[in-house]
């Protein structure tokens, strides 16, 4: 298992090892022990999650408010997507700028962003189920919203798909009107 820095330095980009035979694959798609290690905490998760979406689909950008602010270890069970991160951490270095990967399920590799990020993905696939862990439950009343194409924030979405975005995310507000 491996472990690299992405655009943004605390998210980071997971490469599980996996075991081809004749009769296929093999992988852990979670190790408490060697997550904790590659990441240098120990990091508990309380749920997971499992959406999924047609092409072009494009769910987030979403975070949570302290004190729920949610942690997630996504990974692509189908299809193809492209997963961003925003970094909301109002004393951050890096606060308003994003990271971008393209995730895979033939790749197997996962993303790690910790709490204090927006999340958010866009479907380049046919369709894709993508499965995630949170570090908090969900709570509806803490949860927030932040445009998915605010210029302020620049994210270089995929060209090539049409974005299908529920109105909830359509209506998403900017950067600057994050809530401290
Ligand atoms: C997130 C969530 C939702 N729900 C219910 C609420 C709605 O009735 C239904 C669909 O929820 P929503 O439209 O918020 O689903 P997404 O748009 O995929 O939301 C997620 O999108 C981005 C990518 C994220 O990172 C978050 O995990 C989450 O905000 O599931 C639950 O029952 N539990 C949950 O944890």
């Amino acid at each position: 298992m491996r472990i690299t820095d992405t655009r943004l330095p605390d998210v980071k980009l997971i490469e599980p090892d996996v075991f081809h035979d004749e009769r296929g694959f093999f992988l852990e798609s979670f190790n408490q022990a060697r997550f904790d290690a590659l990441v240098g905490q120990s990091v508990q998760f309380v749920q997971d999650n499992h959406s999924h979406s047609r092409r072009g689909v494009v769910r987030g950008l979403h975070y949570q408010l302290a004190p729920r602010a949610q942690g997630k270890l996504i990974r692509v069970l189908q299809g193809t997507i492209f997963d961003v991160a925003v970094d909301i951490r109002h004393d951050s270095p890096t606060f308003g700028l994003w990271s971008g990967t393209e995730l895979t399920a033939d790749s197997q590799q996962q993303i790690w962003i910790p709490p204090g990020f927006a999340h958010g993905f866009m479907v380049l696939s046919e369709s894709a189920d993508v499965f995630y862990k949170t570090t908090d439950y969900w709570c509806r009343d803490l949860e927030r919203g932040l445009r998915w194409n605010d210029p302020k924030i620049g994210i270089a979405w995929p060209g090539g798909v049409v974005p299908v975005l529920a109105e909830k995310d359509r209506a998403n507000p900017g950067l600057d009107a994050l809530v401290r």
